[in-house]
């Protein structure tokens, strides 16, 4: 088992990673809660439901409340939270009710900002069920929901009371849902830990095979370098933007084909070969470097591949949350396992990279 601490200004809490977690959930929430009364709503989709309910329910004497949403990046929208919203306020859910995600990172996404506006704020625990939730998503309180205008542009820092990941659960996640996920632990190598990149490259096999071992070590290695990056800028003032990296071209993608076509994931990994390519132009890496990287990034694909252009992409950068008085700012790799936040990059120099990453794309899904 690892317990890996998250300690900001408004909350503390750990990441405990384990397999067998999820049969043992009830007694956590009571330790985590010290006698005071919880009421549990878990918010889920029906597959995982079907999936994981037995081993879920293990531990309660009395089964708690279960609300459902869909399956999708399509419903993580403002839809979908007044509509949960309304079924807690129906069921009776007050501010002792405790919320449950119980699913990837779409559930807790927004199930961390149901709990943040819900009654001005209730308490909620994230138990993450896709490898992506387990190594980023049900870490640092950044909850929210995509508008047509961009990702995530609504939203609220709230952080759980604590994060459960049972490493169990991903036995039953679809092979292209790990592959896209383990593009955020690539992130976390290349951002802050060359140890994790050259895991990745070294254990590729393993850990696309979900070998419990080798996935439990990146698990806990990408967790470590979020924890840790969150702890010490807890509301992206200024070091939490490397978390960003590969998003700024990324989340466009995800923008411009309506979050339909590409996972998160694997829109972050067009997003980082084209921040690669950027980081190239600026020396800030070799091309001998960049490659490693593009290639372990094409490693764990196949990435879908979409249709954009890049003016397009570019275009939709203008909505970044990083942006600031109209300033891009951009998160480049500093060779492998460091990074630089730059403010200065060009129109032009985003278009060239971006475009190079198109070319890429069309070459390596021909
Ligand atoms: N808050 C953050 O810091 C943060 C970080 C990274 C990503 N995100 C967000 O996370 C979202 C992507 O999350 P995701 O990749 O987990 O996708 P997701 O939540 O859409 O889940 C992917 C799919 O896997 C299924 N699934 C989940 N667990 C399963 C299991 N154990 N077995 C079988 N099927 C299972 C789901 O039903 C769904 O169809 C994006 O909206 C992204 O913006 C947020
Ligand atoms: O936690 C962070 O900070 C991140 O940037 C992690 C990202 O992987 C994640 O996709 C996050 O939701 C992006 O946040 P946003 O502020 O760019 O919407
Ligand atoms: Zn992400």
């Amino acid at each position: 088992m690892s317990v890996i601490p998250v300690k900001t200004p408004s909350a503390t809490y750990d990441v405990t990673i384990a397999s067998g977690l999820l049969r043992t959930l009830r007694p956590r929430l009571e330790k985590l809660n010290q006698g005071k009364p919880f009421v549990p709503f878990v918010v889920t989709s029906p597959e995982i439901w079907g999936l994981w309910s037995e081993q879920f329910l293990a531990s309660f004497k009395e089964p708690p409340a279960v609300l459902f949403l869909p399956a999708g990046e399509r419903y993580k929208r403002m839809a979908s939270v007044e509509d949960l919203a309304q079924q807690l306020a129906e069921a009776g859910a007050d501010r002792d009710s405790l919320l449950i995600a119980f699913g990837g990172g779409v559930i807790g996404d927004l199930t961390g900002f149901l709990a943040a506006i819900y009654m001005r704020g209730i308490r909620y625990v994230q138990v993450p069920t896709t490898l992506l939730a387990q190594v980023d998503s049900s870490i640092g309180g950044k909850t929210g929901a995509n508008l047509a205008a961009g990702k995530n542009l609504i939203g609220s820092f709230h952080h759980p009371q604590a994060v459960l990941a049972d490493t169990d659960v991903l036995g039953t996640l679809p092979a292209t849902e790990l592959r896209a996920g383990l593009q955020e632990s690539i992130k976390a190598g290349i951002i802050r830990d060359a140890k994790l990149f050259s895991y990745m490259e070294k254990n590729a096999s393993a850990i696309l095979a979900a070998e419990p071992k080798a996935i439990t070590h990146v698990v806990a290695a990408s967790v470590r370098v979020k924890a840790d990056v969150v702890s010490k800028d807890e509301k992206e003032s200024g070091l939490r933007m490397i978390l960003n990296f590969g998003h700024t071209i990324g989340h466009a993608i995800e923008a411009a084909t309506n979050y339909k076509q590409l996972l998160h994931g694997e829109a972050v990994g067009w997003g980082s070969i084209a921040a690669l390519n950027v980081a190239v132009g600026r020396k800030t890496v070799t091309p001998a470097q960049a490659e490693r990287m593009t290639n372990l990034i094409l490693r764990y694909g196949p990435l879908s591949p979409f249709k954009a252009t890049a003016q397009k992409l570019v275009d939709l950068t203008a909505r970044d949350k990083k942006n600031r008085s109209g300033v891009r700012s951009f998160i480049l790799p500093k060779g492998i396992g460091a990074t630089q936040i730059v403010r200065d990059v060009t129109e032009a120099e985003l278009l060239a990279a971006t475009e190079k990453m198109l070319t890429l794309m069309r070459q390596s899904t021909r």
